[in-house]
């Protein structure tokens, strides 16, 4: 079956767009992991699938699937692009828009310079809602890999990370102990593993070993989670740049069950037609 899809990114995370509300799709695993591979297919981190929603209330469903093709609760440099893309398919004329993924409602904000900001809702810091095996719920946690302790973040953004603090992130050690992290079994089903150095109370640095992809140019749920850990442990203030390798987000947070934001720009590459 011929589709069209647009190859977007949000900060250099890359997506598949797909539109299933006018065009009749249906994705598999094998399908998905065909699509993002970079030499057989198109190739992105994540391939995002537009749909009519369940909910009466919501403008679209948007369902998220990544590379190794396992479908996951949320995407935040996918939703600024999703916000995008659905006006560029002239698929809706709305600039604020109400979006129903497997992790919740999420609100969208299309504004003039291309920037998209988009209400995350408030993280999960209870430990069997990330999930993460836990005595109970803490600012960080020690965490046993391989015999060395590390300390940790875990925050859920309907999505699970874990956050760990390093002085330097050019350094810091992503591929060797990003995979570990990413399948340890305290988190029954994995986690994004974040790398965070702090500069100041509102700039800090950031790479992400993403679940079910490798290490990314930028995660926007693995920005916020790291944003909120690192207030929780009072390092940083509501607002916080978060500069990763692909680019910039700003996050504000104001604490524990206010809604996280996110602010940055989504970008259309090209658009195409792929027989599924
Ligand atoms: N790898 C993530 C999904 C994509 C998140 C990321 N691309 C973002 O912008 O938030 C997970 O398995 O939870």
């Amino acid at each position: 079956m011929r589709v069209k899809f647009s190859k977007m990114h949000g900060l250099g995370n890359d997506f598949v767009m797909l539109d299933g509300i006018t065009q009749r799709i249906k994705l598999s695993p094998e399908k998905i992991r065909c699509l993002a591979d970079r030499h057989i297919g198109i190739g992105c981190d994540q391939v995002l699938l537009v749909e009519s929603p369940r909910n009466p209330d919501a403008d679209f469903r948007y369902r998220i699937f990544n590379a190794d093709g396992g479908e996951v609760e949320n995407c935040g440099n996918g939703a600024r692009c999703f916000a995008k893309f659905v006006r560029e398919r002239r698929l809706t004329g709305k600039k604020q828009l109400l979006v129903e993924t497997a992790a919740g409602m999420l609100e969208l904000s299309l504004m003039d310079d291309d920037q998209v900001s988009v209400d995350m809702g408030a993280p999960i810091l209870e430990p069997e809602q990330i999930p993460f095996a836990a005595d109970r719920r803490a600012e960080t946690y020690p965490l046993d890999v391989d015999g060395e302790v590390f300390t940790i973040g875990a925050v859920s953004m309907g999505n699970p990370h874990a956050v760990l603090l390093v002085d330097d992130v050019d350094t810091a050690p992503v591929a060797a102990l990003g995979p570990k992290i990413e399948s340890h079994q305290r988190f029954p089903q994995r986690v994004n593993v974040g790398f965070l150095q702090i500069e100041s109370r509102d700039r800090a640095r950031l790479r992400v070993f993403e679940r079910g992809v490798g290490e990314t140019r930028a995660c926007g749920t693995g920005a916020c989670a790291a944003m909120v850990s690192a207030r929780l442990r009072d390092l940083v203030d509501d607002s916080v740049e978060i500069a990763l390798p692909g680019g910039t987000l700003t996050i504000h947070w104001s604490g524990p069950g206010q809604p996280v934001t996110m602010t940055g720009p989504a970008t259309t590459v090209y658009h195409g037609q792929i027989v599924l």
